[in-house]
């Protein structure tokens, strides 16, 4: 089948508009819940970075700062540090106390605790995804978002609940609700992820390749959300996606990390409209 034929195939035409509506469920879903901190800029700032491990440096000398409301990819070849630069910011890279960071207005290692930080912050990768292994239903796997962690280990309140069920029965899972996370098909769990990122409403939503694994619909589902999040401020996004075609519009700023013979490792090249 030609790429012509694909894009205009009945079938095709149908899981978009499906797809679209029901990004639209999801948006007025997070609208209905709707809070989200704020915090004087900079969100986020890394001065002169470096990471390096005993046999080579990674990257060196980023400058990076993310402001509130502007949205960033990340862009660079395989194994440039992209992963590790959002470990940085969500504070999981062991390397994250020997960087000068600051984030939400305080200095990292500053006495703040990493489940301070991870509060206002949604996470999906592949990483997470591999962890993901515990014991737990679908509805907790969303519920477990509000409390950041790896299966469930509070009783939750009864919002939390309600809302886990409505983001449920937005993605035509709600029958799955008592099912176990492990028993369901790797895209459904990504799914669940990506709802276990967002349902806290995050001020920033961390987004590592997170197609990966999801069906043409899914694709298209989170790829039309995350859209429309951005276009209305509901979240800040940091997106890491390899893919040209995978690039959202709302997104104008980007960090490409560059090899650079005269730099140690990569370095990186920030680009976008303010920053001129
Ligand atoms: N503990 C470690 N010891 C040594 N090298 C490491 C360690 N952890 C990661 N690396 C290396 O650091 C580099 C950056 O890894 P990272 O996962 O951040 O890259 P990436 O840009 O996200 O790559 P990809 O696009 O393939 O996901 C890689 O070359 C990886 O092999």
């Amino acid at each position: 089948m030609s790429k012509d034929q694909w894009v205009n195939h009945p079938v095709i035409h149908q899981l978009t508009a499906q797809s679209g509506q029901q990004s639209e469920e999801l948006l007025a879903l997070i609208r209905r819940h709707r809070h989200c901190a704020k915090f004087a800029d900079p969100v986020f700032e890394l001065h002169n970075g470096r990471v390096a491990y005993s046999d080579r440096v990674i990257f060196s000398g980023v400058n990076w700062r993310i402001d509130n409301g502007v949205h960033w990819q990340v862009k660079g070849p395989n194994g440039c540090g992209k992963s590790t630069l959002l470990g940085l910011i969500f504070g999981d890279h062991p390397q994250c106390y020997s960087n000068d960071i600051d984030i939400f207005g305080k200095k990292r290692g500053s006495g703040e605790s990493i489940w301070e930080i991870k509060q206002h912050i949604g996470m999906v990768s592949s990483a997470l995804h591999m962890q993901y292994r515990v014991n737990c239903s679908t509805i907790d796997v969303i519920v477990s978002g509000f409390y950041d962690s790896i299966g469930l280990y509070q009783k939750p309140t009864q919002q939390q609940v309600a809302i886990a069920t409505e983001w449920l029965a937005m993605l035509h899972m709600g029958h799955l609700a008592k099912t176990a996370f492990k028993q369901l098909e790797y895209g459904q769990q990504r799914l669940l992820l990506i709802a276990r990122a967002i349902v806290k409403q995050p001020t920033l939503l961390i987004l590592d390749e997170p197609y990966q694994g999801l069906d043409y619909l899914g694709r298209r589902l989170i790829k039309n959300s995350l859209e429309l999040i951005a276009k209305e401020q509901l979240t800040q996004l940091l997106y890491v996606s390899h893919y040209q075609q995978d690039s959202l519009d709302s997104i104008e700023h980007f960090i490409e990390f560059v090899a650079d013979d005269s730099h140690q490792g990569y370095r990186a090249e920030v680009s976008g409209p303010t920053l001129k």
